[in-house]
């Protein structure tokens, strides 16, 4: 890139987006780059503080902002990722459909140490609308060596930095313990916030039992609903310390492989993780009825999403894991 005074530059093309600033008012690219400087543009770029441009001058070993900003973009995406057209040097990284976005944050780590790099994006494991921004890339100087694209391309090649895996529709098997509902003192609370949830990912509730609080029981109707044609089940109630509270057991005592029985999100600890082979098994706390937003919302996308859960991605959690009512965009706490 060469830098000319300004009044030297009629005729000759401009080597980047300028942008025009008044606060609150305007924010836009007032001299595209490639624009052709002509006289009246001079009064206009000193009004916003240009008394020198870039004209387009690249050595070979070095690459422009935009076609840098692009490079770094398709080799992040993977599926599920589109790319917008850059503008003042910066390409974002959009959802092509709904879905669970997965991002790599060791590589997300490594990609921002390398010189001039940056990519920024939303939290890991929320969900993501069609159309919804998942990050936004961008060199820092206006130009930087190739060799530094050549190293963002080195480290994708293997995985992609961020995709979106779409939601698939569940059928979901639920059993609701308690004796007080089996006896018919209180009626079932579970069942319709479960499916109201539910229906967010497409799926619904298509097998469904309400047993008292007695093990064997639970046991029986947790064997006989994992015998049926369901994505998921859910076992809610009785997930406490109280001598009723026969879930837990329950479900271990039905030979379900327990991945973490407490989950550092609140509310919602006395959330229970497990599978029967590749059938997630969630037992839910008395909480999910009464609290807006809580463990459920957190897990209930990755189920969605068929992302298997392991204990690792359950105790990251935590951070970020005291959930708050209002949905704050790119946040944990979104139920969308
Ligand atoms: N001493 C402690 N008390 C509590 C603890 C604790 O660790 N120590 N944990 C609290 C947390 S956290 C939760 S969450 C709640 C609920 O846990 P449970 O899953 O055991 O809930 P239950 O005891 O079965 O029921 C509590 C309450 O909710 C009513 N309920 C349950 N299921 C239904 C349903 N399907 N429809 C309508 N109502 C339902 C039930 O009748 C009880 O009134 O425990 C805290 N306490
Ligand atoms: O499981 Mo309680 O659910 O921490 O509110």
């Amino acid at each position: 890139m060469k830098e000319i005074p300004i009044h030297e530059a009629v005729g000759m093309k401009l080597g980047h987006d300028v942008t025009r600033i008044v606060p609150e008012e305007v924010d836009e690219v007032a001299f595209p780059r490639g624009h052709v400087i002509r006289e009246k543009d001079i009064p206009v770029l000193k009004s916003i503080g240009k008394f020198h441009i870039f004209v387009m001058d690249i050595p070979a070993d070095q690459i422009h902002e935009e076609e840098a900003a692009l490079k770094i973009g398709k080799a992040i995406g993977g599926a599920g990722i589109e790319l917008t057209a850059p503008s003042e040097g910066r390409v974002n990284l959009i959802a092509e459909y709904r879905g669970l976005v997965n991002i790599d944050r060791e590589l997300l780590r490594q990609i921002n140490s390398i010189p001039d790099v940056i990519v920024a994006t939303i939290e890991d494991g929320i969900p993501v609308k069609k159309g919804d921004r998942i990050a936004g890339t961008r060199i820092i100087p206006l130009t930087t060596a190739q060799q530094n694209m050549d190293d963002v391309r080195k480290l994708t090649e293997q995985k992609p930095l961020i995709s979106v895996h779409p939601f698939q529709p569940m059928n979901v098997g639920m059993i609701s313990t308690g004796t007080e509902l089996y006896e018919g003192f209180v009626s079932d609370g579970f069942k319709e916030k479960v499916s109201e949830k539910l229906s967010a990912y497409d799926s619904q509730v298509s097998e469904y039992q309400v047993v008292p609080d007695d093990q064997p029981q639970i046991v029986s109707a947790i064997k006989t609903m994992l015998d049926k044609k369901i994505d998921l089940l859910l076992v809610t109630g009785g997930m406490s310390v109280d001598p009723d509270d026969r879930t837990p057991g329950a479900i271990r005592a039905a030979g379900v492989n327990v991945i973490s029985y407490g989950v550092p999100v609140l509310p919602g600890s006395m959330c229970l993780v497990g599978y029967d082979h590749e059938i997630p098994v969630l037992g839910l706390p008395g909480c999910v009825i009464w609290d807006p937003i809580t463990v459920f919302d957190r897990i209930l996308p990755w189920v969605a999403a068929r992302k298997r859960v392991n204990k690792a991605d359950l105790v990251d959690l935590g951070y970020g894991g005291l959930l708050t009512v209002e949905p704050v965009p790119g946040k944990s706490s979104v139920n969308r």
